[in-house]
C-alpha cells in the first residue's frame, strides 16, 4: 500500500476509486461462485481489505501533509504496474480461501483470532483487515452454522 500511496501522492490523485472497488467486488463474487465459496463472505472479506488499504493510505497522506513531503522518486505506475500486481494477489487470496475453506467456515475457528494483536504501524487498518476473520456471524458471512451444513 505504500507504493499505491506514493503513486497517488506524486500524481495528486484521490485515495478512493469507487469504480475500481465495485469492479473488484463484482469480480471476486463471480470467482467465489466458480470456486464454490460464499460470494457474500468473500465480498465482505474484500470490502474490509479495501477499507484497510484506504486507512493505510489516509494515514500515510496525513503524515506526508504534516511533513510537507516532496514527490517520491522511482514510484511504480498505479494502473500499469501496481494494480496488475494487486489483481494477481487477489487471485492468490481466493485460491488460499478455497484451500482453507473448511477451516475458514468453521464456526468458532475465529475464536483463535479473537484478541490477537499483530504489531503494526497501522492498527486501525489491521482492525478492518481482521474483521471478516473475527466476526463470523452467519449474517455477515453467509456461511451456514456448522450444524446445518452438509458433511463433506
Ligand atoms: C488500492 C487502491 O486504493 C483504494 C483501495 C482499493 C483496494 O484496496 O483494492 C481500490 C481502490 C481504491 O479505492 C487503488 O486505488 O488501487
Amino acid at each position: 500500500m505504500e507504493q499505491v500511496s506514493k503513486s497517488k501522492w506524486n500524481t495528486k490523485s484521490s485515495i478512493e476509486d469507487p469504480e475500481r472497488e465495485q469492479k473488484i467486488l463484482a469480480d471476486v463474487a463471480v470467482k467465489a461462485r466458480e470456486l464454490g465459496l460464499s460470494p457474500q463472505w468473500v465480498q465482505h472479506f474484500f470490502r474490509l481489505q479495501m477499507e484497510a488499504s484506504k486507512q493505510v493510505q489516509y494515514q500515510l497522506f496525513a503524515e506526508w501533509h504534516e511533513t510537507s513531503q516532496a514527490q517520491f522518486p522511482e514510484v511504480l505506475d498505479l494502473k500499469t504496474a501496481i494494480r496488475p500486481r494487486l489483481d494477481s494477489l487477489d487471485d492468490k487470496i481466493l485460491a488460499a480461501m478455497k484451500a482453507n475453506w473448511s477451516t475458514l467456515s468453521l464456526r468458532g475457528a475465529n475464536q483463535q483470532l479473537q484478541g490477537c494483536e499483530v504489531p503494526t504501524k497501522f492498527p486501525k487498518a489491521m482492525a478492518f483487515a481482521l474483521t471478516p476473520l473475527t466476526d463470523r456471524s452467519s449474517e455477515t458471512t453467509g456461511i451456514a452454522p456448522a450444524s446445518t451444513r452438509a458433511k463433506p
